[in-house]
C-alpha cells in the first residue's frame, strides 16, 4: 500500500483569463473547482493506476462534507481528522496569453497539538503497513516546520519516506533522511542557498544532499526544461512532451506519482522517469486533476527521451 499525507489540503479554484490588467476591471472566463493539495493529487493518480492508496489528511469542520464528496467522485480512499474551521481555497489564475499561472495559496487551517495527536494515532494504524509514505505540500498553522522530519523518524525504518515540500519544511524534512525528495529547481536552490546553472551543478547539488542525508534519490523537476533523476551512482535526464498546455498546476505531483508508480512496479529507472514525464504531460494538457489512464501514460512515455548522464 502507498500512503499519502496532505496536512494542508485545499480546494483549488482555477480562473482562466487572457492576461491580467493591473488597475483595471478584469472579466474572467471559465472558473472551476477541484480538490487539490499535493499529496491528494499524487494519490488520485496512484489510485487511478489501481495501486492501493490511502490519503491521510486534515479537514475543516465547516466544509468537510463537500471535500469528502470530491474524494468519493475521484474514487479515492481517505482517512482524516476534523478540526475547527474551513479547509482553504487556493486560487489559480491561468493567464492564457502569457502561458503563465499565478498561485494564490491561503495559509490553511490551524491545527492544535491535540488534533495532531489524533492524526498521528490514525497514521500509526496505516503507515507501518505502507511501502511508500509520501508527504507533500505546506504545513497548516500550528504545526512545527520539522513535522515531516518527526513523521519520517517515526516510520522511516519500516517505510520508504518521500517528501515534496519547499523552504524550511523541506530543509527540516531532509533531517528525517527520506528515501526520495522531489524538489523543483527553485526548491532545490532554496534548500542549498545557491543558484544552480547547469545539469552538472544540479547533479552535484543533489549528490551533496544524498550523501548528507543518506538518501537514495533526488528527482528534480524543471518545468518546460524537463527533469533530472539523481542517485549516488547514476543520473538520468528526462525530456518533456510537446502538448497544448491548459494549466501547469499539479505537474510536479503528477511527476512524483508516475515515478513512484514505476518504482513500485520495479521498472528500470529510465522507464520510471519516462512514466513520470508522461503523467505530467497528460495532467497539464487537461482541465483540473483527472485520474489518468495507464494505457495513455504508457503511450506517452514512449515519446519521452531519457538519457543516462
Ligand atoms: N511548460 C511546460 N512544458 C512542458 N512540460 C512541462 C511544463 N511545465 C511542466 N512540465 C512537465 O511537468 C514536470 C513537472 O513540472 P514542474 O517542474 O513545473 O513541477 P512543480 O514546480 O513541482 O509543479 P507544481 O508545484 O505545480 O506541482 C516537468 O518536469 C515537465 O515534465
Ligand atoms: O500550499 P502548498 O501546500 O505548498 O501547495 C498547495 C497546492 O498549490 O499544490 C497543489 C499543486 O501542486 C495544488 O493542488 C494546491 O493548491
Amino acid at each position: 500500500m502507498i500512503t499519502t499525507i496532505t496536512l494542508n489540503p485545499a480546494l483549488d479554484r482555477t480562473i482562466h483569463i487572457h492576461s491580467i490588467k493591473y488597475g483595471e476591471v478584469n472579466r474572467v472566463g471559465e472558473i472551476r473547482e477541484d480538490l487539490g493539495g499535493k499529496g491528494i493529487n499524487v494519490g488520485r493518480i496512484l489510485s487511478g493506476f489501481t495501486l492501493p492508496t490511502m490519503n491521510m489528511t486534515i479537514l475543516g469542520q465547516s466544509n468537510y462534507h463537500e471535500i469528502l464528496e470530491y474524494f468519493k467522485k475521484d474514487e479515492m480512499a481517505v482517512n482524516y481528522v476534523e478540526v475547527p474551521g474551513h479547509t482553504r481555497t487556493n486560487i489559480k489564475i491561468v493567464e492564457k496569453d502569457l502561458n503563465r499561472t499565478i498561485d494564490l495559496n491561503e495559509s490553511g487551517l490551524s491545527v492544535d497539538s491535540k488534533n495532531y495527536e489524533k492524526f498521528l494515532e490514525k497514521l500509526d494504524a496505516i503507515a507501518p503497513k505502507s511501502e511508500y509514505l509520501i508527504m507533500s505540500g505546506s504545513l497548516p498553522e500550528g504545526l512545527p516546520k520539522d513535522t515531516y522530519k518527526e513523521i519520517a523518524n517515526r516510520y522511516g525504518k519500516q517505510v520508504k519516506i518521500i517528501i515534496d515540500a519547499d523552504d524550511d519544511v523541506l530543509s527540516e524534512g531532509l533531517k528525517g533522511e527520506p528515501y526520495l525528495i522531489k524538489p523543483n529547481i527553485h526548491e532545490l536552490e532554496n534548500a542549498l542557498n545557491r543558484k544552480l546553472e547547469s545539469d552538472v551543478e544540479i547533479i552535484e547539488a543533489a549528490r551533496e544532499i544524498i550523501k548528507r542525508y543518506k538518501m537514495t534519490y533526488v528527482l528534480v523537476s524543471m518545468g518546460a526544461k524537463g527533469s533530472l533523476l539523481v542517485s549516488a551512482e547514476e543520473a538520468y535526464r528526462g525530456g518533456t512532451i510537446d502538448v497544448d498546455i491548459i494549466s501547469t498546476v499539479g505537474a510536479g505531483d503528477a511527476m512524483l506519482a508516475g515515478f513512484i508508480y514505476g518504482l513500485s512496479r520495479k521498472k528500470p529507472l529510465n522507464d520510471c522517469l519516462a512514466i513520470a514525464a508522461a503523467c505530467s504531460a497528460l495532467t497539464i494538457s487537461v482541465e483540473g486533476y483527472p485520474r489518468l489512464d495507464l494505457d495513455d501514460v504508457y503511450d506517452r512515455a514512449r515519446q519521452v527521451t531519457v538519457t543516462k548522464l
